[in-house]
C-alpha cells in the first residue's frame, strides 16, 4: 500500500518532481543559503539546486522568524534521545564542559562552567525548529537534520560542522534484483524506460524536503515520493518504492534488504555540528561569549584528538647537533608542524651540573606514532614516553574568525 498522500492545492505549483509529504506547505520564498562557517573535507555537499525554496509549515520544517524574547539565559539544545545524545553529552565532557541532568527524564540541565547557559534536551529536528523559531540559540545535530528541517533559512550559521560523531550519509538505494539488477547509477536509474509521468519512479523517503530538491537538481522529473517514519528499507520489497532515500552509516541495513546504493546517489555527507542561531549570536546578551567558549573548547579538544605527545632524551653536545640529528628522521619531518622542542636535561654530578642529554618533545598523530618512536630510537632517543594530548589550543580559533566574518562583526 503506498503512502503518497494527494498535494494540497498550494503544492500543486511546485515544479515537478512532485512528492507528497504529511504536511501542508506555506507559500514560496526566495532560496537562501545556509551558512557554513569553517573548512572540512566533510563540510555539507548539499544540493544546490535552485528550485524555489519551499518552506514547509511549523509541523514539518523551519518555523517563522525568530523573535528575540528577552531572556537571561544562553539556551543550547541538545538530542534528547537516539543516536547523537549520548555522544553530544560526552563530547561536551570531553572538553570539560559537564551536562548536569538531575534524572534522564527531566528536559532542562545545567552546565556548571556555563553558568549563562541552560541546556534543553529535544529531539534533533526540534532543536532545528526551535532554533528558527527563537526558542533556542545554540544546538548540536546531524547535517541531515539542519538541512531537511532548516530548509536553508539564513538564520542557521553552522559554527562548527565536523564534531567528530553520527557519521552519516544520505543517499538513494535501489533494488540489487530484478530490473534494477544492471543499474549502477543515478544517470542510469533516470535513464530507465520504466518512468513516465503516468508511472513515476516511486522514492520512499523521510527527507521530504531534501529527496524533492537532488532530485530536481539531477533532472529526474517523473519521480514520485512517499513518507514513512522508519523502516525504510522494507518499502521496495513490499511494492510501496522503487527506491529509498535514506541515511546509511555502516551499509548494514541496505544489504539486509537487498538494496544497494548507486553511483550519483548521495545527497549529503552528515555528522554532528554546531549550530547556532544568527539573530540570537546578534542580538542576544552573552550568546557570542557563550559560543566563543564552547567553541575554543571544541576546537582544542578536537584538534587533540588522536594525537600523542612523544618525549625522548637524547645523548648531544648541543640542542642544534641534536636538532640535526632529529631532522635525519623523514617521519618527524613530515610531521612536525612546529618544533621539535628541544630541551637541555640538567644533571648534577659531584656537585657540578652538565648537560649531557636533550629532552625533545614532538606532537604525532595516532597513525604516525610507532614509526615516529623506531626512528627517534633510530637516531638515538631513549627512554621514549608516550600520552594521549587532551587540548591543542592554538594561538586563534579559526572558526571563530569566520564566524565573526559572516556575521560582519
Ligand atoms: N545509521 C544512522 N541512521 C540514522 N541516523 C544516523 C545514523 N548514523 C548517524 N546518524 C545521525 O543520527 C541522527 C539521529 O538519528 P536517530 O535515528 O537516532 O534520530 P531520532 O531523533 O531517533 O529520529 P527518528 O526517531 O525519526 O529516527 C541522524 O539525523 C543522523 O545525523
Ligand atoms: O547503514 P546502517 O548502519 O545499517 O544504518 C542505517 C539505518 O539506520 C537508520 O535507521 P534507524 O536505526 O534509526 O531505524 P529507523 O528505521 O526506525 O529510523 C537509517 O534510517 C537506516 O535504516
Ligand atoms: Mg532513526
Amino acid at each position: 500500500m503506498s503512502m503518497s498522500i494527494l498535494l494540497p492545492t498550494n503544492l500543486q505549483q511546485c515544479p515537478s518532481p512532485s512528492f507528497s509529504p504529511s504536511t501542508p506547505l506555506l507559500s514560496p520564498s526566495p532560496s537562501t543559503a545556509f551558512s557554513l562557517v569553517g573548512t572540512s573535507r566533510r563540510c555539507l555537499r548539499l544540493v544546490t539546486c535552485c528550485v524555489s525554496s519551499v518552506q514547509s509549515s511549523v509541523a514539518n520544517g523551519s518555523a517563522p522568524a525568530a523573535v528575540i524574547v528577552e531572556r537571561d539565559q544562553i539556551r543550547l539544545g541538545l538530542p534528547s534521545k537516539g543516536r547523537m545524545a549520548a555522544d553530544s553529552v560526552d563530547l561536551l565532557k570531553d572538553c570539560q564542559l559537564f551536562v548536569k541532568q538531575v534524572n534522564p527524564r527531566q528536559y532542562v540541565a545545567q552546565i556548571p562552567q556555563l553558568p549563562n547557559t541552560e541546556v534543553w534536551f529535544q529531539r534533533p529536528k526540534d532543536i532545528v525548529r526551535k532554533l528558527l523559531s527563537g526558542d533556542l540559540d545554540l544546538g548540536i545535530v546531524g547535517l541531515d537534520t539542519l538541512c531537511e528541517y532548516g530548509q536553508e533559512n539564513e538564520d542557521l550559521i553552522i559554527v562548527h560542522e565536523a564534531l567528530n560523531f553520527g557519521d552519516c550519509h544520505l543517499s538513494i538505494a535501489i533494488p540489487n534484483y530484478g530490473i534494477f539488477e544492471n543499474i549502477n547509477s543515478l544517470k542510469e536509474l533516470a535513464d530507465m524506460p520504466q518512468w513516465s509521468e503516468e508511472r513515476p519512479l516511486r522514492v520512499a523517503t523521510g527527507f521530504t524536503y531534501l529527496g524533492p530538491k537532488f532530485m530536481e537538481e539531477n533532472g529526474i522529473n517523473h519521480v514520485t515520493f512517499s513518507t514513512a517514519d522508519g523502516a525504510l528499507e522494507a518499502a521496495p520489497a513490499m511494492g510501496i518504492a522503487d527506491a529509498i532515500l535514506d541515511l546509511v552509516s555502516s551499509g548494514t541495513t541496505l544489504k539486509e534488504n537487498n538494496l544497494k546504493e548507486i553511483e550519483g546517489g548521495v545527497v549529503l555527507e552528515s555528522q554532528a555540528a554546531l549550530v547556532a542561531s544568527r539573530r540570537a549570536l546578534t542580538d542576544r546578551k552573552g550568546a557570542l561569549k557563550t559560543v566563543h567558549e564552547i567553541l575554543e573548547r571544541l576546537e582544542a579538544h578536537l584538534k587533540a584528538d588522536g594525537q600523542f605527545t612523544v618525549v625522548a632524551n637524547m645523548r648531544g653536545n648541543s640542542a642544534q647537533e641534536v636538532a640535526e640529528r632529529v631532522f635525519e628522521s623523514t617521519i618527524i619531518v613530515r610531521i612536525a608542524e612546529q618544533g621539535p622542542t628541544i630541551s637541555p636535561v640538567y644533571c648534577t654530578q659531584n656537585g657540578k651540573v652538565s648537560i649531557d642529554y636533550y629532552a625533545i618533545v614532538i606532537c604525532v598523530p595516532k597513525k604516525a606514532l610507532y614509526e615516529s618512536v623506531k626512528q627517534l630510537r633510530a637516531v638515538g632517543g631513549s627512554g621514549v614516553l608516550v600520552s594521549p594530548l587532551t587540548y591543542i589550543f592554538d594561538e586563534d580559533t579559526p572558526r571563530w574568525g569566520q564566524l565573526m566574518r559572516n556575521l560582519n562583526l
